[in-house]
């Protein structure tokens, strides 16, 4: 299986409109791959937090029609990363979708865990209440955004629901880059799964943005990773590998659920 992670550039110098007409050319030039990837919040960065509501669009909207149609372009599955969503209620969520070859959409994920503490995402976003996996031919995937990465619990909850492939979409911080490599490769080997996690590049709203997508293993590999600027990280891998090490190491048989608190 092949799969292409576009780590975009997220500068504000870029007009939103100019970088979804980058996002959907990239994502048709990678016709060939089974798999595209976009990351966290692309259009207008994951910590752009004025541009939220200005830039908020319904579900089906300019984002969601770009990127229908780049899919069916290339001819590939896109999880076309997160963009602002306004639900009919007015709520704001951070919204990631994912498409067919034919462009038709097959998931919709809303990021369960919102991050900024006091702020930011946090109290401008409601929260997603829903695990979220999609079937490809391949494998299963199962979806997780950016602050998600940081909670193990949603993890097991996609593994229960069948997922072998995790797509983690990232707007990650570059002073905390660190994290994102430790526990990226964490997930993969705590689940034995692959981890397909993809941040972006540039710097918005004065956060530079750590790149190095990174692409693990079920036992906890690097296969790929990339620098810190804009790039297309692509990557073959054997998703039948994550089955395999589950069967010659089945840990995940010996879980204890239901242990009694400490008195
Ligand atoms: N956009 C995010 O979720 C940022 C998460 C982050 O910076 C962290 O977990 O650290």
């Amino acid at each position: 299986m092949r799969a292409s992670l576009i780590q975009i550039a997220v500068d504000p110098d870029e007009s939103v409109e100019d970088r979804r007409e980058r996002a959907a050319s990239l994502v048709v030039g990678q016709r060939g791959s089974d798999l595209v990837v976009l990351p966290e919040l692309w259009p207008v960065g994951a910590f752009s937090y004025p541009l939220f509501e200005q830039e908020a669009e319904p579900l089906q909207g300019p984002t969601h029609e770009a990127m229908a149609k780049a899919a069916a372009e290339a001819g590939v599955w896109l999880h076309a990363g997160s963009f602002v969503e306004r639900a009919p209620d007015g709520t704001l969520y951070n919204t990631a979708l994912v498409f067919s070859p034919d462009g038709e959409r097959s998931a919709v994920y809303r990021k369960i865990h919102r991050f900024g503490f006091d702020r930011g995402e946090a109290v401008m976003m409601g929260a997603g209440e829903e695990l979220v996996t999609v079937t490809l031919p391949q494998t299963t995937l199962g979806l997780a955004t950016c602050y998600d990465l940081r909670f193990p619990e949603q993890f097991r909850g996609l593994v229960d629901a069948g997922a072998e492939t995790f797509v983690v979409a990232a707007g990650w911080p570059e002073r905390r880059r660190a994290h994102w490599t430790l526990l990226a490769r964490a997930r993969a080997v705590e689940n034995q799964a692959y981890v397909l996690a993809l941040s972006t590049a540039g710097s918005h709203a004065d956060v530079p943005q750590a790149g190095h997508s990174i692409v693990v293993d079920p036992l906890g590999e690097v296969l790929a990773e990339a620098g810190v600027g804009e790039e297309v990280l692509t990557v073959e891998f054997d998703p039948a590998k994550a089955g395999e090490t589950r069967e010659h190491f089945p840990a995940l048989k010996d879980r204890r659920l239901g242990i009694a608190p400490p008195r």
